[in-house]
């Protein structure tokens, strides 16, 4: 059981409430200029991960209160919750052990009494050999080729992670080429096949449930076009193998469960790219390269786990959010890395964190009074820079933001890095600094402008500043040290949702469009009119039948 603390009455709340009051009297800019100091005690390494937050609206008393906050909200029981195997996703009663999916160490986790180590290690084995089989070509289709490409068909949490990491960590890969067929639309999956040789292809059914309307129909898209192309039912054991929980619709579908990877009820969607789920990642990079990521979350949970909050990285950036999100009404999180391979970073943690922490509901039940988890969105460096930057420099919205970016280019062309770095830098510089009304007299008079077009021009020139940055500097992209990564954004979600007193393992929200959709499907056959739902729906609905 998760403890249930309104973080809103708690001694902290109040005194971070006065504290707020006077810590907006200044700006980031006025608390470096009061402490040469503050890099270094605002900044904390995790191996060879840099979290730079000295560029936020804080101070020593505002960490030391926000760090009060946590432990009133008993944060390090929560912790050990998740971490001992408690049923801490209460609503489903079930686990949340995505740790255990990389505890490499293997100390023994217990569900229900017994150790889980054992068959996460035995699907790991399995995993590791599949892995090698496809890779090396000994595993043959069904006329006698090695396979050359992998279709990972799922969605949401079975899709978006295998995606961000597969993109990531390309600089790794091999000569297989891996696609992602995800979208019902069947746009998706006619173009995906449209290139492929159903003799050398191989389809992975991502699905934790194996219900998913959207992979269901995909997986059976790709069924059809296997036995089109010439393959037979007694060859699907070749080119289809399952990741899921659900052994029986798995072999309902006729995929032979030799070919199942299984992964368990305690380890959420969004949560599995370190379960079967990737095994596309796998196949990607190899398996050695899996285990490396596997490595870097693995520390990155100790990290979390055995760290006190001061150097702790998810504890800092969760409660930096709730900072923003709670006592400036902060209502987004900006996600910015200066890397192109992770440039499906911020859309794999907008399933990570909206899904988990978009709730209004607290743990005991009720309505929540405040704001709980924010708006995701981002995209890489310098691409948005020459987008929607404009909106966060000048904007009247406070949007804080993660800059994220490897020392090390994995493609050290010319001058590319330095120039992408030196962009990276000057961004969270800007953003704190802005430009003065006296700076830009000052830049317009250089320019030989007149004292009347200084006046009319000069304030749409002005910047605030003031605007909080993250700077998170990695020495280099590889799978270790992005494992670690989303291991700390993974956890600073858990942190958020302890503090909102929240259940941050469920995703009821996503079942209602679900529920409808299915009764609206049997009324789009046949040309009568529908009737039976508002004159909106009524009105798209038959328009859409006397077009189509
Ligand atoms: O893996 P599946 O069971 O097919 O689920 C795929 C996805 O669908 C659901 O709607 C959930 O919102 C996601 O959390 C989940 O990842």
């Amino acid at each position: 059981m998760l403890p249930k603390v309104n973080f809103t009455e708690t001694e902290a709340y109040k005194y971070l409430a006065d504290h707020f009051i006077d810590i907006n009297q200044k700006s980031i800019k006025d608390l470096f200029a009061e402490d040469a100091d503050r890099f270094n005690k605002f900044s904390v390494f995790f191996e060879d991960i840099l979290l730079d937050y000295s560029k936020n609206r804080i101070s020593d008393e505002t960490l030391a209160l926000l760090i009060q906050l946590a432990r009133e909200c008993k944060l390090d029981e929560a912790i050990k919750s998740m971490y001992n195997g408690d049923k801490i996703n209460e609503t489903e009663d079930r686990s949340v052990l995505h740790i255990a999916l990389r505890n490499l160490s293997n100390t023994p986790i217990l569900v229900d009494g017994k150790d889980i180590m054992l068959e996460v290690n035995a699907v790991l084995a399995k995993m590791e050999k599949f892995s090698h089989n496809i890779i090396s070509g000994e595993w043959k289709g069904y006329t006698g080729k090695a396979i050359t490409d992998v279709v990972n068909i799922g969605i949401g949490g079975s899709d978006l992670g295998p995606v961000m990491v597969t993109e990531a960590l390309k600089h790794y890969k091999n000569h297989l080429n891996i696609h992602f067929v995800s979208n019902i639309d069947g746009t998706h999956i006619a173009e995906t096949l449209a290139d492929l040789n159903a003799e050398t292809t191989l389809f992975l059914v991502a699905s934790k449930t194996f219900t998913t309307q959207e992979t269901m129909t995909n997986a059976h898209s790709a069924r059809t076009w296997f036995l089109e192309k010439g393959g037979k039912e007694s060859d699907i054991a070749k080119h289809f193998a399952a990741l899921s929980t659900n052994a029986k619709d798995v072999s309902a579908f006729g995929i032979d469960t030799e070919n199942m990877f299984e992964f368990w009820d305690w380890v959420g969607g969004r949560y599995s790219l370190w379960s079967a789920i990737g095994l596309s990642i796998s196949l990607s990079i190899g398996f050695d390269n899996f285990k490396q990521l596997l490595a870097g979350a693995h520390a990155a949970d100790n990290h979390f786990k055995t760290t006190e909050y001061e150097s702790n990285l998810p504890v800092i950036l969760g409660l930096l959010g709730v900072w923003y999100i709670n006592f400036y009404n902060a209502e987004t999180q900006v996600i910015l890395p200066y890397d192109q391979y992770l440039h499906r970073f911020a859309a794999y943690f907008q399933q990570g964190d909206m899904e988990s922490n978009g709730k209004h509901v607290d743990r005991n039940g009720n309505e929540v009074d405040y704001e709980t988890g924010p708006i995701i969105w981002g995209e890489p460096g310098t691409n948005g820079q020459h987008a929607f930057y404009q909106l966060i420099h000048q904007g009247t919205r406070i949007i804080p933001s993660d800059f994220i970016a490897p020392a090390q280019s994995l493609n050290p062309l010319g001058d590319h890095h330095p120039i992408l770095l030196s962009n990276f830098f000057a961004q969270t510089e800007a953003l704190m600094n802005g430009k003065t009304e006296e700076e830009v007299t000052a830049e317009l008079k250089k320019e030989g402008k007149s004292e009347s077009e200084i006046k009319k021009i000069a304030p749409f020139k002005v910047f605030e500043g003031n605007r909080p940055t993250n700077s998170i500097l990695l020495k280099k992209v590889t799978p270790y040290t992005l494992g670690s990564l989303v291991a700390i954004y993974e956890h600073k979600i858990f942190v958020q949702g302890i503090i909102w007193n929240i259940f941050s393992f469920d995703q009821w929200g996503v079942e209602l469009g679900k529920q409808l959709a299915k009764k609206i499907l049997p009324e789009l056959a046949g040309s009568e009119k529908v009737s039976s739902h508002d004159s909106s729906t009524n009105g798209l609905i038959n328009q859409y039948k006397s077009w189509r």
